[in-house]
């Protein structure tokens, strides 16, 4: 794509996408510059070949994508501090939950392009669940080369920006909900009997194989449950006991909770 990134904040979300991006080879290392405050976390894109920016309108100055990849209640002072230098041929784009396009807007200034998106980290390994909202400065060609960088890790639907704390809720947060169930199941085998290594890499791949099967046979989770259930069986045995611990609800009111916290951050 030959695009250049660049990165304001080089935190976990800004190491995913950057690797994530030179494994699926839509922008090298080498072609990202970085900037932030702690020496090891630039010591450690370096190694990889980024280049580190010696402040952020040089970072602004040779990219043509900035992604702003701080903790949500430091984008806005960021984007006032960035605002001079930016215009409408860099575009930004934020990854912050619950910072709305309107106070980044208010923050940057008029006419700077920004999308706000919401990603997570399974983009490191090529298996982006996220998604993108435009401002409005944006022109169709802004979005496309947002989907384009993105698409190049996973998966990014673009929707309406009132609907970015559930995107938060189900995808942004979902990888830890994910890593709880598998570290669970692997317990779980262990406490029957199997082996850690063993137990983790079952449960794991049991996670990933379901994932794959509602998304490459378009099947309802439903339906793919009940291929699994033989009467009398093992598995309605264990879904017996997971609905009795409220397992629906307990996912549910996670979601939400995370969908809650980052509408409150939006008021922050
Ligand atoms: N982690 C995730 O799974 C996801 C995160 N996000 C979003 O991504 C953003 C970053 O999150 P995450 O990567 O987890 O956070 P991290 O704390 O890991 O990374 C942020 C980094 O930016 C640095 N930083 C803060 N302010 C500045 C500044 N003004 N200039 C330069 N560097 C700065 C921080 O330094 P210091 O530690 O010293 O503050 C830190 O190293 C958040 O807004 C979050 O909402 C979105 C989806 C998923
Ligand atoms: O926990 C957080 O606030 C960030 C946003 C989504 C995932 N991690």
């Amino acid at each position: 794509m030959g695009l250049r990134v660049g990165f304001v904040g080089a935190g976990q979300m800004a190491e995913a996408l950057c690797r994530g991006f030179d494994a699926a080879g839509v922008a090298k290392c080498v072609d990202m510059t970085i900037i932030d405050r702690n020496q090891p976390r630039r010591d450690l894109f370096a190694s990889w070949g980024c280049k580190i920016g010696a402040s952020n309108e040089e970072v602004v100055k040779n990219v043509d994508v900035v992604f702003i990849s701080v903790k949500p209640y430091a984008v806005a002072d960021l984007l006032r501090e960035m605002a001079p230098f930016l215009g409408p041929n860099v575009l930004v784009v934020s990854i912050a939950a619950g910072v709305t396009l309107a106070t980044m807007e208010d923050a940057a200034g008029a006419g700077v392009p920004i999308m706000r998106v919401m990603p997570n980290t399974p983009c490191l390994v090529g298996c982006l669940a996220g998604a993108m909202s435009k401002g409005t400065s944006c022109t169709p060609e802004h979005v496309d080369t947002t989907a384009r960088l993105l698409g190049a890790v996973g998966k990014c639907h673009e929707v309406p920006e009132s609907k970015m704390d559930a995107v938060t809720g189900v995808s942004g947060s979902g990888p830890a909900y994910i890593y709880q169930v598998i570290e669970a199941m692997a317990d779980g085998g262990v406490l029957a009997g199997l082996p850690r290594a063993v137990a983790q890499d079952l449960a794991a791949r049991t996670v990933m194989g379901a994932a794959k099967m509602v998304l490459e046979t378009g099947k309802h989770p439903g339906e793919l449950k009940d291929a699994v259930t033989s009467p009398g069986g093992t598995t309605i045995a264990a879904v017996h006991h997971l609905e009795k611990c409220g397992v629906r609800a307990a996912f549910q009111g996670a979601v939400k909770a995370a969908a809650d916290r980052a509408h409150e951050l939006s008021k922050s």
